[in-house]
């Protein structure tokens, strides 16, 4: 049975090897990537049974994201685009190490994931799973998505999946107060949510430490689990009136996108199997952790490797 459903926009990720610019490379590196996906692929590969439900082109391109995260044994359920405009998003990710940064140039308008309704998505497999996850990009993508998101997730929760969703501000995708005012409603039909303490400040004008957003946001909206981020800083989560905290693992500046995504994928792999909430943290902790160290979106990782991290046991060279 599945166990977990995510929902959203997959895209595939170009990127130049090493730290060549966008501008001169002669060749980009293809990935699958999108949040929920990588949501998906973490907590799959941490023995979760997750789906990743979309709309995608029904051609080539649609199918190399596909592929990708069938390899990791995630099961897809897709409304395959068979029109000629049907279009595959992408972008392209150009990573720097200081004083550069990494900097993202989407190309996702008017993908095929932008016009998917409830009635093409597998809305049975979500009321009967244990969570649905879907983050705060999907319904930045268009009216349409904001519609079916704000669906998806009250159809699931009146099941009693419990719901999760990452907000996942993007600033290229829209404004704070744009976002504010989408997400904000559809908040009553998030279970669990998870935020970064930044985007906290800049997108729910939220200020004072974590615990004190946690709180501010759990009283407003009643949410089961309230989760922070905060970098380098750890996580904190509220639930049950009780502040669980976490710390952050050692790990590496090398590959940072897709920490956050991992970082839930691990929560929900303990979260979503009768785990406590810091069994929870810590797999998230250790899981981004890991990712940090690994190219492209996915964490590319295995149960035992989360728990040499959480019993310190992890070794320069294993042989
Ligand atoms: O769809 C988008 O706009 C994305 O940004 C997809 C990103 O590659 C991941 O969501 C990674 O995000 P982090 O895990 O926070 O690093």
């Amino acid at each position: 049975m599945t166990e977990l459903v995510t929902f959203g926009e997959t895209m595939l990720r170009l990127s130049p090897p090493d730290d060549e610019r966008l501008e001169t490379a002669d060749q980009y590196t293809v990935r699958a990537a999108g949040a929920e996906s990588n949501v998906a692929v973490a907590a799959q590969r941490l023995g979760l049974d997750a789906l990743w439900a979309s709309k995608l082109p029904d051609s080539p391109v649609g199918r190399r994201v596909t592929g990708e995260l069938k390899h990791h044994g995630v099961s897809v359920d897709i409304a395959w685009d068979d029109a000629d405009s049907a279009r595959q998003g992408t972008y392209y990710l150009e990573q720097g190490s200081p004083p550069r940064g990494n900097d993202v140039i989407y190309d996702r308008q008017n993908a095929s994931v932008t016009t998917a309704t409830p009635a093409e998505l597998p809305t049975e497999t979500i009321a009967d799973a244990a969570g649905f996850h879907t983050s705060g990009i999907t319904p930045a993508l268009s009216e349409t998505l904001e519609s079916t998101t704000a669906d998806l997730l009250s159809l699931a929760q009146d099941a009693g999946t419990t719901t999760s969703f990452d907000l996942n501000y993007r600033s290229k995708l829209w404004t704070p107060a744009e976002a504010r005012s989408v997400l904000t409603e559809l908040f009553p039909s998030v279970d669990v949510l998870v935020v970064a303490e930044r985007d906290a400040n800049v997108v729910l004008d939220r200020d004072g430490d974590a615990e004190a957003i946690a709180r501010d946001l759990t009283a407003e909206y009643g949410f089961e689990a309230t989760v922070i981020t905060r970098g380098s800083d750890g996580a904190l989560a509220l639930a049950d009136g009780t502040v669980t905290e976490q710390p952050t693992f050692e790990s590496t500046d090398a590959h940072p996108v897709g920490t956050g995504d991992s970082f839930v994928g691990g929560f929900l792999s303990q979260y979503l199997s009768s785990g406590t909430v810091a069994e929870g943290l810590a797999w998230g902790a250790a899981t981004a952790a890991l990712k940090r160290t690994i190219p492209g979106d996915i964490a590319v990782v295995s149960p035992d490797e989360i728990r040499s991290i959480l019993s310190g046991d992890t070794e320069a060279i294993s042989r």
